[in-house]
C-alpha cells in the first residue's frame, strides 16, 4: 500500500482489492521533526480502563457498506478518535472557536464540548471564542472560554459566538491567527463556510504555521455530502411537526381547508421529505429537486382538487427552493439578489403557491377553499438541539478535538455509516448533498402521501441524466441514515 497521490488538501492511498484511503493531512506533512508527546488520555483514570480506546492508526471506515460478493473495497476514510501519540502539549495549545453562516439547532453544544474536550481531556486551559464568524477574526476582541462560562450554553438556541455572512478575507483571518498565537482552530459552519476553512487551511499550510484547521459540519438543510446526517437536522425535523400540526388543525377545522407550510432547503428537500414521513398529516411534499406544474393533467391543482373532494382537507410542505424556475419564469425581472456570502436569495415560494391555488379555486365557486400559510423558518432554526442532536455533537466535537491534538489536519469531522471519520476538505466541498428522487427513499415518500411524482416523461430522463452528478447516495438510499430503514 503506498500514497498515490498527494496534493494540499487529500492524500490518496491504494491498496488491495480496490481499498482507497481518502487521508487528510497532518502537520507532519510540510513540518519536519516535530516533538510528540504522550496522549495526557493515557494516564486518565477514565480512559486507561477502555479497552481499545485509542484507535489504531491504520483504522479506517468504507464509505460504501452495501456490496457485492466481486465490489472493489472502495473508498475509505480515516477513523476519528484519541491516538497514542499528540503533537501538541497542553500547555502549548491556544485554540479557538468560530461559527459561521445560518443558525442550525447544536451550535451552542458543540461549542461546549470543544471546550470541555480540550479542558477536561487534555489539559487544554487556552480556548477563545472569535465573535461573529470570519469577520470577527480581524474586526472583533477574542472572547475567552472556559469549561464554567459554557457550562449552559447547550440549553440555548443560536450560538454565543454570534455568526455571520460574508467577510471571508484569507490574509486577514490567517494574519490574526498568526498574530494571537493560535495553533488550533475549530470551524463550525455549512458548505460555504467548509470551502472558507480549506482557504484558511492551504494559507497556513503556506505559510509553514504549526496550525490545526478542523471544520465542523453545521447545515440545517442537510446539503453537506458523505456525512451520514448533519447536527440539528433531527431537531429541526421534529420541530417542523408542529408547524405541520398546527396547518393540518387549521385545514381540518374548515370545509375545503389547506394548510401550507414552507420549510427550509434551499437546493436540499430532506427537511421537507423527512417531516413529511414523520408527520403523515402531509398530503403533498414539495422539494426543490422535484420540479412539478400547476395546470392541465396530473398537475398540482387537479391533484388538490381530487384530494379536497376525498378528504374535505389538505396539508401541503413546501421546501423553500422548490419551484423556483416557475417563480422565476414569471417575474423575469425580478433583481437577481445574493446574501453576503454570495448565495442567491429566493423568492417566498410559500406566499406564492398559496395565492396561486386561491387564484385557481377563485374560479369556482361551487368549491370555496380556506387556505393558511404558515412559515415557521426561523422558529425551527432557534431551538436548542434535542437529546439526540446533543449526543450527536458531543461526539463531532470530541472526534474533532482528538485530531486536532493527534496533528491532523485540513479536515472535517463527520459521521460516516454510524463511525466517527475525518473527511479531507475536498470532498466535503466538491458538491451539495441533495435528495435523488430516483432514488428509494423519494418513493417511499410518494407511497406515504399518495401524491403524484409530477414528472412527466421528458423529466425523467432529465432526471437520470443528472443522477449520477449528484453527490451521495451510499447504496442508493437518500443520504439520512439513521432510521431510513434500509
Ligand atoms: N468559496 C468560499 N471561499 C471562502 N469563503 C467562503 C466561500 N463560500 C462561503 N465562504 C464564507 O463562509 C461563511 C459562511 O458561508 P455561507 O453564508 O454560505 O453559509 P454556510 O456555511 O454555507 O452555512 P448555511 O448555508 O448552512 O447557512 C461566510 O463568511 C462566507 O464568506
Ligand atoms: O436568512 P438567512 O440567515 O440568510 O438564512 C436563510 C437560509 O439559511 C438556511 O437555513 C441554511 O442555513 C437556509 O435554509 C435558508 O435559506
Ligand atoms: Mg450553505
Amino acid at each position: 500500500m503506498g500514497t498515490e497521490s498527494n496534493n494540499y488538501q487529500m492524500k490518496v492511498v491504494k491498496g488491495e482489492c480496490g481499498y482507497v484511503l481518502e487521508d487528510v493531512p497532518h502537520l507532519t506533512d510540510y513540518i519536519p521533526d516535530l516533538t510528540t508527546y504522550d496522549n495526557p488520555l493515557r494516564s486518565n483514570p477514565a480512559y486507561s480502563v477502555v479497552k481499545q480506546y485509542f484507535v489504531d492508526m491504520d483504522d479506517t471506515v468504507p464509505e460504501k457498506v452495501v456490496v457485492h460478493k466481486d465490489s472493489p473495497r472502495g473508498v475509505h476514510f480515516r477513523r476519528a478518535g484519541p491516538r497514542q501519540k499528540v503533537y501538541f502539549s497542553s500547555d502549548d495549545v491556544r485554540a479557538c472557536i468560530v461559527t459561521c453562516g445560518g443558525l442550525c439547532p447544536g451550535l451552542n453544544t458543540v461549542i461546549r464540548e470543544i471546550v470541555h474536550s480540550l479542558d477536561y481531556m487534555y489539559g487544554v486551559s487556552k480556548v477563545y471564542g472569535i465573535d461573529g464568524g470570519y469577520r470577527g477574526f480581524y474586526s472583533k476582541n477574542i472572547i475567552t472560554l472556559t469549561p464554567k462560562i459554557v457550562n449552559d450554553i447547550h440549553k440555548r438556541g443560536g450560538t454565543i459566538l454570534g455568526t455571520s455572512r460574508g467577510g471571508h478575507d484569507k490574509t486577514k483571518i490567517v494574519d490574526s491567527i498568526q498574530d494571537r498565537g493560535i495553533n488550533q482552530v475549530y470551524i463550525i459552519g455549512g458548505d460555504g463556510t467548509q470551502k472558507g476553512a480549506a482557504v484558511i487551511y492551504e494559507e497556513i499550510r503556506r505559510r509553514g504555521l504549526k496550525v490545526i484547521v478542523a471544520g465542523i459540519p453545521k447545515t440545517i438543510d442537510n446539503d453537506i455530502p458523505v456525512i451520514d446526517k448533519s447536527f440539528g437536522f433531527d431537531t429541526a425535523v421534529e420541530e417542523a411537526q408542529r408547524a405541520i400540526n398546527a396547518a393540518h388543525v387549521e385545514a381540518e377545522s374548515a370545509e375545503n381547508g389547506i394548510g401550507v407550510v414552507k420549510l427550509m432547503g434551499r437546493y436540499s428537500g430532506f427537511i421537507a421529505m423527512y417531516a413529511t414521513l414523520a408527520s403523515r398529516d402531509v398530503d403533498l411534499c414539495l422539494i426543490p429537486e422535484s420540479p412539478f406544474y400547476l395546470e392541465g393533467d396530473g398537475g398540482l391543482f387537479e391533484y388538490v382538487d381530487k384530494r379536497l373532494k376525498e378528504n374535505g382537507h389538505m396539508v401541503i410542505v413546501i421546501a423553500e427552493g422548490a419551484g423556483q424556475e416557475l417563480l422565476a419564469e414569471e417575474n423575469a425581472h425580478a433583481k437577481n439578489e445574493q446574501d453576503a456570502s454570495g448565495n442567491k436569495l429566493l423568492q417566498d415560494v410559500g406566499l406564492w403557491i398559496s395565492q396561486k391555488i386561491r387564484d385557481h379555486f377563485a374560479k369556482n365557486p361551487k368549491m370555496p377553499i380556506t387556505l393558511k400559510y404558515i412559515d415557521p423558518t426561523y422558529m425551527i432554526r432557534a431551538v436548542p438541539s434535542n437529546a439526540s442532536d446533543n449526543v450527536y455533537c458531543t461526539l463531532l466535537a470530541q472526534s474533532c478535538v482528538h485530531g486536532a491534538m493527534a496533528g491532523y489536519t485540513g479536515y472535517t469531522s463527520g459521521l460516516v455509516n454510524g463511525r466517527q471519520t475525518y473527511i479531507p476538505f475536498s470532498r466535503i466541498t466538491e458538491k451539495q448533498n441533495m435528495v435523488v428522487i430516483t432514488d428509494r427513499m423519494w418513493a417511499r415518500l410518494l407511497s406515504s402521501t399518495n401524491q403524484p411524482s409530477f414528472l412527466r416523461p421528458k423529466d425523467l430522463e432529465e432526471v437520470k441524466n443528472e443522477e449520477h452528478q449528484q453527490t451521495q447516495l451510499l447504496d442508493g438510499d437518500n443520504n439520512v441514515h439513521e432510521n431510513s430503514g434500509h
